[in-house]
Order: C-alpha cells, then sequence, then structure tokens
C-alpha cells in the first residue's frame, strides 16, 4: 500500500527563510531583552562619576565611595557576562540558520543546476555571508541602536544645552552613516558581483586543471581571471575609499561631540547650572549614545555583503518552484510510456525534442540511436526526471513522472550520465549513491554490473577513495562503477547514456551480460548506443534524430530499414548514423525471447519523409 502523505504547499509569500527567520523570533526578544539590560548597565559609569564627583568629593564619605565601587563593580560584571551571552546568542543564531537553511539552498542548488543555473554553491557562500554578519558584532548594532534616543533624552534631563548637542550630532553621525550607505551601495554591488564572477573561473580552471595544464592554457585563464578581479578590487577599493574618508569624518565628529560636552558642561558648570558629576556623567553618556553609529559605520561594508547576499537567497527560494510532498506511490513494475514529448531549451526556448513517443515495457530494452545533437541524452534526462517535458507526458506505471516523490523514484531508477559523475568518496559509497551502505546490495550491484573483480583489484578494493569526478579511476573503471551504481538494489528503469564509450573488449562482454541479466529480472532498459554489444540486447530500436523520432519498432526491422536505406541511396551518410548497426553473431537476448516480431511502431512526425519510416 503506497504511504499516503498530506499535500503541502509553500506559498510564494512563506518560504523556507520566511519560515526560518520567524523561528528565531523568540531568539531575537531574547536578544532584545539583553540590549535592553545591557543598555541599561551602561549607565552604570556616568552614574558612579555623578555620584562620586556629587556626593562623595563633596561630603568625604569613604563609606558611600566603598559602596558606589563595589555596586559599580558587580554591575559592570553583569554587564560583562550579559554581553557575552548575547555574542553567544548571536552565534547560534548564525549557526542555526545556516544549519536549518544550508540543506534547502543545496537542494535548490542542485535543481537549480538542471534548469541551467549557473550560481553552483554560491547560496551557500551567501549564507554563510549572512552567518558571519549575525554572528559578530552586525546585529547587535541593530538592538542598541534603538537606545539611542533614550541616551538622548537622558542627557537632556542633565541640561538642555548638552541635550541639544547630543541631538545634533546623534543627527550628524546618522546622515553620515546614510551618506556612506548611498556612496558605497553601487561599488560594494559590482565588488560582490565580479568577486563571484573570478571565483567561479578560478573553481572552473581548477576542476579542468588536465585539460588547462596539458594545452598550456593556463596563462590565458589567469589573465581572464585577473580582469574579473581587476574589476572586483577596483570596486572594493573605491568602497573602501569612500567608506574610509566617512569612518575618518565619524570619528571626527565623535571626538569633537565629545571636547564639546566637557567644554559645555564645564562653560555650564562655570555659570553654576550644572554639577562637575553631571558634566562627566553627560560626557561618558554622550559617548554611549553615540557608540552604535560609529560602530555601524565600522561594520558598514559587512552589512552590506549580507544585504545583497540575503537579497539574492530571498529571490531564489521565492522563484523557485513550489514545493509539493508528493504521496508515495507503490513500487513500480517499470512500464515506461512517453507520450508526445516535445522538449524546449529553458535558456533560448529552441526545440531539442519533438513529439516523441513510445513505451518500454518491463524486461524490455530499447537502443536509442542516431546522430550527434540529435536529442538523445537529452531524452535520458527526460526519462529519469532531471528535466521536465515542455509538452507531452513522460509516466512510469501511468503515474506522471513529476507526480512522483523524487526521492522514492530515485530508489527505483538507475542512471549512468555520458559523464558519470562519480563522487570524491570511496567506490562502496559511490555505488550506494551516498547514502547508507548495504554491504551486501553493494557487492550485488558490483557484481551484476561485472565489476566486482575490477574492484577487488584496485588497492582498497571497495574501500578505496576515488576522487572528485572519479579521478584516480580509469574511463572504463568509471563507467563500470557507475553502472553499478546505476544497478544499485534492483531498480525499475534503467537507462545508460553510452555506457560502453570506454568500455575495451572485455567491458563490452561484462555490459551485455549485464543487460542480458537486468532483462531477465523484468527491468525496463533504455540504452544509448549503436555499438553491436548494445544493440544485441537491444528488444527495439528508437532512432532519434534532430528531436524527432525518425524510426522506432523491432530491432531487426529497424536495422533492415536502416541497411535498406543505406542500399537504396548508395550513400551511407544518408543513413542518419556514422555507419549502419549491425549485430554480433553472439546476440544473448534472443535467448528467452520467444514473441514474434511486434510491427515497427513508428512514431512518425508528419513532416518526415515517408521512406524513412516503416508504417
Ligand atoms: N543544457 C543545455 N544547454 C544548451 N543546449 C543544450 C543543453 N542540453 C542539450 N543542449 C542542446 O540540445 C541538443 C541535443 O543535445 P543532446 O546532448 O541531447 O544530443 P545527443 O544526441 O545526446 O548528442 P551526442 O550523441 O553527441 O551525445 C544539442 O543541440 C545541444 O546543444
Amino acid at each position: 500500500m503506497a504511504q499516503q502523505a498530506s499535500i503541502t504547499r509553500s506559498s510564494r509569500q512563506d518560504t523556507e527563510l520566511d519560515k526560518a527567520l520567524s523561528a528565531c523570533r523568540s531568539a531575537f526578544w531574547i536578544m532584545a531583552l539583553f540590549s535592553l539590560v545591557i543598555n541599561l548597565l551602561l549607565l552604570t559609569q556616568p552614574i558612579y562619576m555623578l555620584q562620586v564627583y556629587d556626593r562623595v568629593l563633596t561630603t568625604g564619605h569613604l563609606e558611600t565611595l566603598i559602596t558606589l565601587t563595589g555596586l559599580a563593580a558587580i554591575a559592570l560584571l553583569l554587564l560583562g557576562a550579559l554581553d557575552s551571552l548575547r555574542s553567544a546568542v548571536t552565534a547560534r543564531i548564525g549557526c542555526w540558520l545556516y544549519n536549518r537553511l544550508g540543506p534547502v539552498y543545496l537542494a535548490n542548488g542542485v535543481n537549480a543546476r538542471l534548469l541551467g543555473d549557473t550560481a553552483g554553491a554560491q547560496p551557500l557562500r551567501d549564507l554563510s555571508q549572512v552567518q558571519t554578519f549575525i554572528a559578530t558584532q552586525g546585529l547587535t548594532v541593530f538592538f542598541d541602536a534603538p537606545w539611542v534616543p533614550a541616551f538622548v533624552i537622558l542627557i537632556w534631563m542633565l541640561h538642555p544645552v548638552l541635550g541639544i548637542l547630543a541631538l545634533c550630532s546623534a543627527i550628524i553621525l546618522l546622515a553620515l552613516t546614510i551618506a556612506n550607505d548611498l556612496l558605497t551601495r553601487k561599488p560594494n554591488l559590482t565588488a560582490n558581483l565580479a568577486q563571484i564572477s573570478a571565483t567561479q573561473q578560478a573553481e572552473a580552471a581548477i576542476r579542468n586543471a588536465e585539460v588547462v595544464c596539458a594545452m598550456g592554457m593556463l596563462p590565458a585563464i589567469v589573465e581572464r581571471w585577473r580582469n574579473s578581479n581587476a574589476l572586483a578590487q577596483s570596486a572594493i577599493r573605491t568602497s573602501a575609499e569612500l567608506g574610509g574618508v566617512l569612518v575618518g569624518l565619524t570619528k571626527f565628529m565623535r571626538f569633537l561631540v565629545q571636547i564639546a560636552a566637557l567644554g559645555l558642561g564645564a562653560w555650564l558648570v562655570l555659570r553654576g547650572e550644572l554639577s562637575p558629576g553631571a558634566m562627566i556623567a553627560g560626557s561618558i553618556l554622550l559617548g554611549r549614545a553615540l557608540a552604535p553609529v560609529e560602530l555601524a559605520m565600522s561594520v558598514w561594508r559587512g552589512f552590506s555583503s549580507a544585504r545583497i547576499a540575503y537579497g539574492r537567497l530571498k529571490l531564489r527560494l521565492q522563484n523557485s518552484p513550489v514545493d509539493i510532498n508528493r504521496t508515495r506511490l507503490p513500487t513500480p513494475a517499470g512500464r515506461l510510456t512517453v507520450e508526445n514529448v516535445t522538449y524546449l531549451l529553458p535558456q533560448d526556448r529552441r526545440p531539442v525534442l519533438r513529439n516523441v513517443s513510445f513505451v518500454v515495457e518491463p524486461g524490455e530494452a530499447v537502443a536509442i540511436i542516431g546522430p550527434s545533437a540529435g536529442g538523445k541524452s537529452t531524452l535520458c534526462r527526460l526519462l529519469v526526471g532531471t528535466a521536465i517535458p515542455s509538452s507531452g507526458q513522460i509516466r512510469i506505471d501511468g503515474s506522471q513522472i513529476d507526480h512522483w516523490d523524487q526521492d522514492q523514484l530515485g530508489q527505483f531508477i538507475g542512471y549512468l550520465p555520458q559523464d558519470i559523475e562519480l563522487f570524491a568518496t570511496s567506490v562502496r559509497e559511490n555505488i550506494a549513491r551516498m547514502g547508507q551502505v548495504d554491504d551486501q546490495a553493494v557487492v550485488e550491484a558490483a557484481m551484476t554490473a561485472h565489476a566486482h573483480e575490477l574492484i577487488q583489484h584496485l588497492p582498497q578494493g571497495y574501500e578505496t577513495q576515488i576522487g572528485d569526478g572519479g579521478t584516480g579511476l580509469s574511463g572504463g573503471q568509471r563507467q563500470r562503477v557507475g553502472l553499478a551504481r546505476a544497478v544499485y538494489r534492483n531498480p525499475r528503469l534503467i537507462v545508460l547514456d553510452e555506457p560502453n564509450a570506454n568500455l575495451d573488449q572485455a567491458g563490452e562482454s561484462a555490459l551485455a551480460a549485464t543487460l542480458h541479466e537486468l532483462k531477465q529480472q523484468g527491468t525496463a532498459l533504455i540504452i544509448v548506443g549503436h555499438r553491436p554489444s548494445t544493440l544485441a540486447q537491444a528488444d527495439k530500436i528508437l532512432l532519434l534524430k534532430d528531436g524527432r523520432v525518425e524510426l522506432f519498432g523491432p530491432r531487426e526491422q529497424v536495422l533492415q530499414t536502416l541497411r535498406g536505406l543505406a542500399a537504396t541511396s548508395g550513400k551511407p551518410g544518408t543513413v542518419p548514423m556514422h555507419k549502419t548497426p549491425s549485430v554480433e553473431e553472439n546476440d544473448t537476448s534472443k535467448e528467452g525471447h520467444t514473441e514474434g516480431p511486434a510491427p515497427i511502431t513508428a512514431s512518425v512526425p508528419e513532416n518526415a519523409e515517408p521512406n524513412r519510416c516503416a508504417q
């Protein structure tokens, strides 16, 4: 029985980012409470000064001084403790957000890559940027800033003239902060984008190190990187220079205001309008009032980068498809139905596949052949659900492929892409698809793929560590480990895109045996390639040219049609392949294949030449 799961929709207004931020609400309230107490405790110093100057010095009471000093010390201890706690809370908020959203953005990045998104791991870097800002002093500025008016009011209460000075200086410093933002926003954005581009170039160069070094491409690549990086550095310089001028101006203002407060205070003391204690307390209070503004200036670049990163993160989830918890369907038998599938490239709406239709039954193997760029690999991607048809339907056991829970369907699908895509870990973990390793299933898969012996001869056997992209293994070894991964836990539908591209004769024979065994187990097979070992196992052949099905039917009939076409045209080139495919003598597929040849059920496009398609 299929396990029913409720269908929930995450609306555009309520992304995972919004949900994570609202889950942090209680932590933000705690931060606000800490900030309230911290800012109250910051009054310790001015109150102490006020009392020492106006009470102790005038009365000479030593006990009062000792009591005041003791109380101040306790208050300052509490202040230090709360400040540390607040830092710990911000660090925890940052880590929690990263842990909560990291998997969301990793999954989003992987899915977006399928649609041609080139951002790579940038969303995770953006998330890290936001985390760093939260975990450092950045966030505390926002909680301390609202207390500036409270300090100004206290200064005003000491004397209105000092209050006016505090108010004016707060306004001037705020104006400088806004000017800093306005002047550095554009260069900060330019620097951010240019840095991303330069990093991506560097990553691509490192990934393709062999090609880069073998063909002397390094100087050219370094030059390109240098150009991208120069733009980033120039923008960083502009931003830092402008920001530096404004930070300098802010410091000057702060010191000037502090002097002015003392000067004004002294003048008011001389006029008998203010006590000396109030003069000192006013100066300290002013320092406290303006501290968050000055701190804001110094963390502005970090804030700006975090704001840009946050904007990108928000947009990414808003633009991502609606997430639906799919109903879990019963284990499929593996009947694949492709109905009038058309696929347009997302980038430029160029058609790659047009009206493709065919059916593959469980235990049946279909070989897809055709000239280069005919759409074979694209069709494979559609069949395994990593690309979605622009129109038409692909069904597995009658259910539309995008109606399956992607993770559940993945267990029933085996896929060997053209460039194999192995991960930098052990052979066994690769075969086990990076999940919980079931040793027995791993060895069974390797045996089905006829890769067990090969793996036994690797330096550490199944524990042999392979590099990113399969480095450390030969092309043929990669292909066979990839095949073992594809057949892990007996999937019902296996799609192999040119599985023998790197195989030697022994590898080809092993592949033929694997395909035969898989068919016997009732697995539906799609194999791209026209090598004899592939065609020998095919029950049907589908000829794909320019994205259209030119021929589809039982193997022998399609091969005969192709031979006939080659013969009548007299030019092998008119057959849309490099050469007419042939099948080797030792055709193991015939064993157990008792049905007579079915008619060619060509899904023939209306405008196809009639003599190309058997009716
Ligand atoms: N991600 C992509 N971005 C841009 N174009 C693409 C993409 N994927 C496929 N194409 C285009 O789609 C067409 C079909 O490509 P596909 O790889 O499916 O052909 P193929 O038949 O598998 O070729 P080959 O036999 O050379 O592997 C090509 O014109 C290719 O340029």
